[in-house]
C-alpha cells in the first residue's frame, strides 16, 4: 500500500446487501472503489452491532484493493492481532475508545497493518496531535458514529486544522459520514483525500445492477476531485 493524496474512494459495505458480500465487494471494486470500508461495532462504544473477525476474515478473499476496517469498539487492544489475523490493511481504532491509544496504535503496526486513530465530532483534532507519528491515517467522523445514512456534520474547520498539523508526514484524512457528491468538495478543499460513502454509493444499485454503483463512486470522485483542479 504506497501513499498518495489522490481522492480515495471507499464504500462502507454496511450500505451493502448483507446477504451478498462476496458478490457485493467484487461489484463495488469492479465499478471502481479504491478500498473498501468495513464497519465494525460492537454495541458498546456505540448502538449497534455489525462484524468481527470472522466476517473480516471471510471478506478477505473478495478484497483485492485495501481492507480498511474501522473499530467502533472499546477496549480495542484484545482484539488487534484478531484482525490482523482475519487480513485487515488498515486498523482504525477511536480516540475516545480508551486511555492508552499512543499503544494501541503501536501496537497495530506491529502487527504490520497500517494504524489509523478515529475522532469523533465532538472530539478536537488536538487530541490525536501527539499520535501522528505513529498513525497512518485520521478518520474524521461526520457523524456520531453507529449508523450509516445520517446526515453529514460539517467537521472541515477540524480536517483543515489536522492537515496543518499532519504538515508532510504520509498520513491519510479520512471522512466518515453522510459524503456524497454535496459534501464531499467541502472536505476535499480542506485536505481530505479517503471518502468513505455507504448510501451515496449503495443507493439504487445492486449486485445485478452494479453499473449504478460505478455512477454514483465516479459522482461522488468527480465533486471531490472538481475542487483539487
Ligand atoms: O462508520 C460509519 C457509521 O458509523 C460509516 O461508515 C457509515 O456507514 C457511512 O455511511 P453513510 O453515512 O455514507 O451512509
Amino acid at each position: 500500500m504506497n501513499f498518495d493524496r489522490s481522492i480515495k474512494i471507499a464504500p462502507s459495505i454496511l450500505s451493502a446487501d448483507f446477504a451478498n458480500f462476496g458478490q457485493e465487494i467484487q461489484a463495488i471494486e469492479t465499478q471502481g472503489a479504491d478500498w473498501v470500508h468495513v464497519d465494525v461495532m460492537d454495541g458498546h462504544f456505540v448502538p449497534n452491532l455489525t462484524f468481527g473477525p470472522p466476517a473480516v476474515k471471510a471478506f478477505r478473499p473478495h478484497v483485492k484493493t485495501v481492507m480498511d476496517v474501522h473499530l467502533m469498539i472499546s477496549p480495542v487492544d484484545p482484539y488487534i492481532q484478531a484482525y490482523a489475523d482475519a487480513g485487515a490493511d488498515v486498523l482504525t481504532a477511536h480516540v475516545e475508545a480508551g486511555p492508552h491509544s499512543h499503544r494501541t496504535l503501536q501496537a497495530i503496526r506491529a502487527t504490520g497493518m497500517k494504524a489509523g486513530i478515529a475522532l469523533n465530532p465532538g472530539t478536537p483534532a488536538e487530541a490525536v496531535e501527539h499520535l501522528l507519528d505513529l498513525t497512518d491515517l485520521v478518520c474524521v467522523m461526520t457523524v456520531n458514529p453507529g449508523f450509516g445514512g445520517q446526515k453529514f456534520i460539517d467537521m472541515t474547520a477540524k480536517v483543515r486544522r489536522l492537515r496543518q498539523m499532519i504538515g508532510d508526514r504520509p498520513v491519510h484524512i479520512e471522512i466518515d459520514g453522510g459524503v456524497d457528491p454535496s459534501t464531499a468538495p467541502l472536505v476535499a478543499a480542506a485536505g481530505a483525500d479517503v471518502l468513505v460513502a455507504g448510501s451515496a454509493v449503495f443507493k439504487g444499485g445492486s449486485v445485478s445492477n452494479p453499473s449504478v454503483y460505478g455512477d454514483n463512486i465516479r459522482a461522488v470522485r468527480a465533486a471531490a476531485e472538481g475542487v483539487l483542479n
